[in-house]
């Protein structure tokens, strides 16, 4: 399976923030987006899940069989953790990102059952989200990802709140954890950055190696 991004463009107003972008994602692999702020990291990621619509090129995920189809269902998010559910449980949070494929409520939470452990939560499952610690909500989410079973995962900067050490062991985590899948973070901070197998940069609209 591959997810295949070919002559990307996206155009706001005037401004052309991606300029004939390709780029190859299987999984296993894990891959950093890199660049200054505005250069449109969070943009390509938005594009490659289909989360914005492109203003030319095309994204598609291919199955083994050569039969493509478009990302959307292939893809898990690690987005910041305002999405997270205050009053829940940091078990109820989890199991929330099984839901998108028809799995039943008490699969998903077997699912968030045996994901929180591997982000180091296990013991937490029955807190309620708003008693956690930034790096404890930070791992929820990347759990939510896991539940959902995706061949893709896109983080932006899934580590921005943090602090350097706790930003280290999340890190380590999300890569430990989505070693099945490709995983692609967006992110500002090097270490992050190198923590990755592929490094990529945005540079006035065209994603180089960095
Ligand atoms: N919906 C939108 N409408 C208009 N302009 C937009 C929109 N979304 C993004 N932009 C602009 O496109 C450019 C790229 O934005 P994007 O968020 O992709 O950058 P980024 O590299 O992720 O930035 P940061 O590191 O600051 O998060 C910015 O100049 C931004 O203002």
């Amino acid at each position: 399976m591959r997810l295949i991004a070919e002559a990307l463009t996206r155009v706001y107003g005037d401004r052309r923030v991606l300029d004939g972008v390709d780029l190859e994602l299987r999984p296993g692999q894990s891959v950093a987006i890199t660049g200054p702020s505005g250069s449109g990291k969070t943009t390509l990621l938005g594009l490659c899940g289909g989360l914005v619509r492109p203003t030319g090129g095309t994204v598609t995920v291919e199955d083994d069989d050569g039969r493509r189809s478009p990302p959307d269902e292939h893809v898990g998010y690690v987005l910041q953790t305002v999405n997270v559910l205050p009053r829940r449980t940091a078990l109820d949070n989890a199991a929330l990102g099984a839901l998108h494929d028809g799995t039943s409520w008490p699969d998903a939470l077997d699912l968030a059952r045996e994901a929180l452990p591997r982000v180091g939560l296990g013991g937490l499952e029955d807190r309620i989200a708003r008693s956690l610690s930034g790096g404890e909500l930070q791992r929820v989410v990347i759990a939510r990802a896991l539940v959902g079973r995706h061949p893709f995962v896109l983080a932006d900067e899934p580590t921005g709140q943090l602090d350097r050490s706790t930003s280290r062991d999340v890190t380590r985590t999300l890569l430990e954890a989505s070693r099945d899948s490709c995983l692609v973070v967006v992110t500002h901070d090097e270490e992050v950055a190198r923590s990755c197998e592929i490094v990529l940069r945005i540079d006035d609209g065209h994603l180089v190696p960095a």
